[in-house]
């Protein structure tokens, strides 16, 4: 991602107590970015926005904002707005008394303040409800009305926590385009938090992957798909088979009494290693074609292609396939080195 760094934060910490819940974080967020913190529940990723936010305060480290400490500074006074999970609006209040708050707030003249509320209801998509009790709202509406009260102060950094937790999953998938295509429209950092990979992959530029208050891996979505960093990254972003493996050349790789070659190089002989291979990624061929052989023993359809699991010798495979393959039917497996991915770091 190019463009300027906007927001950095240095070796941040946290402790509620005794515990320590952010260890550590080194992160840089540019302009225009799309950045999403994603990883399973308690991992940190709140209490990273809400530092950036100014809701909370770090235990250790820097938080920079264009360059600038702004650790002191009230959240109010920051050049970043939040929408949050709930979406807390005021139900005294109609649509456009709702977006018209923080410009009120700000004395920012009528006429302006008319033109930016209409501008922000095209954006998101709600021109005519001006008048319309929040309340009467549908889910995804009162989100997008909280989105627009956030993008009214034209804020630099939108920080955006689970914002479409509530939504059912049809409703949350067009939502995902929008919220995509409204930070296209602004040209502004959305800084998005989400447990849902699959949200993750689908709008961001970035993907910062944390588990137990660290970052596990930081890359765009492909990178984190293709090339997980560890056993927690590719088993959390996707479904996959994970492997213990051993390294014989830089470009050879044993696993399941077999070796493999593969593309990822730079690793130590007899290194010890684990791999990574996708279900999409497992091909199935006949018995004597197979690299390894398995026999079929579940298979669920699922839409797209069918999930089937092969019982090989020594492991459980878990493949996605558009060819059913009935339960019971003795089959090879052929992995090609593209699709083997290598994580060293282990011994
Ligand atoms: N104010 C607080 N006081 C004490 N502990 C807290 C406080 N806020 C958060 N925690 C703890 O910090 C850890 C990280 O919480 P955080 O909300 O950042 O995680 P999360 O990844 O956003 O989880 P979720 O997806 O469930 O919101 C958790 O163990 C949580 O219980």
């Amino acid at each position: 991602m190019n463009g300027n760094i906007i927001i950095e934060l240095n070796g941040i910490s946290k402790s509620f107590g005794s515990e320590e819940v952010l260890k550590d974080i080194d992160l840089k967020i540019r302009e225009n970015e799309f950045l999403t913190l994603l990883g399973p529940s308690g991992c940190g990723k709140t209490t990273t926005l809400r530092i950036i936010g100014g809701f909370e305060s770090a235990s250790k480290g820097e938080l920079l904002f264009e360059g600038k400490d702004i650790s002191g500074v009230p959240p109010y006074e920051r050049q970043i707005n939040t929408v949050f999970q709930k979406y807390a609006l005021f139900p005294h209040l109609d649509v456009y008394g709702n977006i018209a708050f923080g410009l009120k707030i700000k004395k920012v003249p009528k006429d302006e303040m008319h033109e930016r509320i209409l501008e922000m209801l095209r954006l998101v998509d709600l021109k005519g409800f001006e008048k319309r009790n929040v309340n009467s709202l549908s889910g995804g509406q009162q989100q997008r009305v909280a989105i627009a009260r956030a993008l009214v102060n034209k804020p630099k950094v939108l920080l955006l926590d689970e914002p479409l937790g509530a939504l059912d999953l049809k409703l949350r998938k067009e939502m995902q385009h929008e919220l995509k295509r409204m930070q296209q429209s602004v040209g502004i950092t959305f800084v998005y938090v989400t447990h849902d990979q699959e949200e993750a992959l689908t709008m961001s530029d970035t993907v910062v992957v944390m588990d137990k208050g660290v970052i596990q891996q930081n890359g765009t979505p492909i990178d984190v798909y293709n090339e997980p960093k560890n056993a927690f990254v590719a088993s959390f972003i996707g479904e996959s088979n994970i492997m213990d493996g051993i390294m014989h050349e830089d470009f050879l790789v044993e696993f399941s009494g077999k070796r493999f070659v593969c593309v990822d190089r730079g690793f130590r002989e007899r290194e010890k290693v684990q791999v990574v291979v996708r279900p999409e990624d497992v091909e199935i061929v006949s018995p004597e074609k197979g690299d390894l052989t398995g026999v079929v023993t579940e298979v669920t359809f699922k839409g797209v292609h069918y999930e089937m699991e092969i019982r090989g010798d020594d492991r459980r495979w878990l493949v996605h396939s558009t060819r059913m393959v009935p339960v019971g039917s003795s089959v090879g497996i052929k992995i090609v080195p593209d699709n083997i991915h290598v994580m060293g770091g282990l011994s």
